[in-house]
């Protein structure tokens, strides 16, 4: 069995591939500092909880954090016995080569992403993923990563507002029943969800104009259904996406022999 890993810079997101389907998933906080043991013991506590058997044989890691690979490399070879393949190392095929500017260190979770989407739905796509930065990707035709934007994420945004101005609280994300708020929480909330309807719309728009072909729109990502179901926006939402991406870069490094 697999043990899918893919770790944000807010949320590090466990899961059990068993071939077929995910068996189980596992969330905790992404902090640099937690040890291999430490993994193991949330890790193990949980999967006993849920009553599942499972017998990891492989690990796949993407991180969007570079410091906590090292102890997730401690934590497969300790507990599992294995090498995990890590999403944006050398030695990891990719079943694309990204088509973006010379040097260039595209996020492995965008990596993941463009592999998962491709899988399901073809190339021509636009991937929006809503974690802590809003990702825009570019999945070309063939299936290749060729490039996006980068937009400050939803919780930021809202948490920048916060930090920065004294007399605006702490308020969460939620759609507004109107625009023209008549109190600080409700004028906070419809700032940040109608400019962000706003934002994905215009990106979308001219990134489809820009590439000059029709495309699908996917989104993925803790906060992509308030927004699926409160605008027409995506052509679907997976909320599986990043991991299916993980499966799929694992099964094509076994089929060509790095894993
Ligand atoms: N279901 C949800 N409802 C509300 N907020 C969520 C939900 N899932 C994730 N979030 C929030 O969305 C932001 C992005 O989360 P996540 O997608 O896990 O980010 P990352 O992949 O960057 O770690 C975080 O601030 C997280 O707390
Ligand atoms: C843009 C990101 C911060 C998004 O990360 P996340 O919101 O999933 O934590 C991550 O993909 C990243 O660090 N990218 C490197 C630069 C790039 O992709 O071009
Ligand atoms: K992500």
């Amino acid at each position: 069995m697999l043990l899918a890993i893919d770790c944000g810079n807010t949320n590090t997101v466990f899961s059990i591939w068993d071939g077929e389907k995910f068996l189980c998933t596992l969330r905790t906080s992404t902090h640099h500092a937690r040890t291999a043991d430490a993994y193991f013991t949330w890790y193990s506590t949980l999967v006993k909880h849920y009553g599942i058997e499972a017998d990891i044989t492989d690990v796949i890691i993407s991180s969007t954090v570079p410091r906590v690979v090292f102890n997730l490399r401690v934590f497969a070879d300790r507990f599992f016995g294995c090498r995990p393949l890590v999403v944006g190392k050398p030695e990891t095929l990719l079943p694309f080569k990204p088509r973006v500017d010379e040097g260039t260190q595209v996020g492995p979770d965008r990596l993941v992403n463009t592999a998962g989407a491709y899988d399901r739905h073809g190339g021509d796509l636009i991937v929006v993923d809503f974690g802590t930065a809003t990702t825009f990707d570019v999945v070309a035709h063939d299936g290749a990563y060729v490039g996006g934007v980068i937009a400050p994420g939803v919780n930021l945004s809202l948490e920048a507002l916060h930090l920065a101005a004294a007399a605006l609280p702490h308020v969460d994300i939620s759609k507004p029943q109107k625009v023209i708020g008549t109190n600080t929480v409700e004028c906070i909330q419809s700032g940040v969800f109608w400019g962000y309807v706003g934002l994905v719309r215009e990106i979308c728009e001219k990134i489809k104009e820009e590439y000059g072909a029709p495309m699908r729109v996917i989104s993925t990502g803790g906060l992509a259904p308030l927004f699926h179901q409160s605008a027409d926006l995506f052509d679907a939402f997976e909320e599986d996406l990043t991991m299916h991406g993980l499966t799929v870069i694992h099964r094509y490094n076994k089929e060509n022999g790095s894993a």
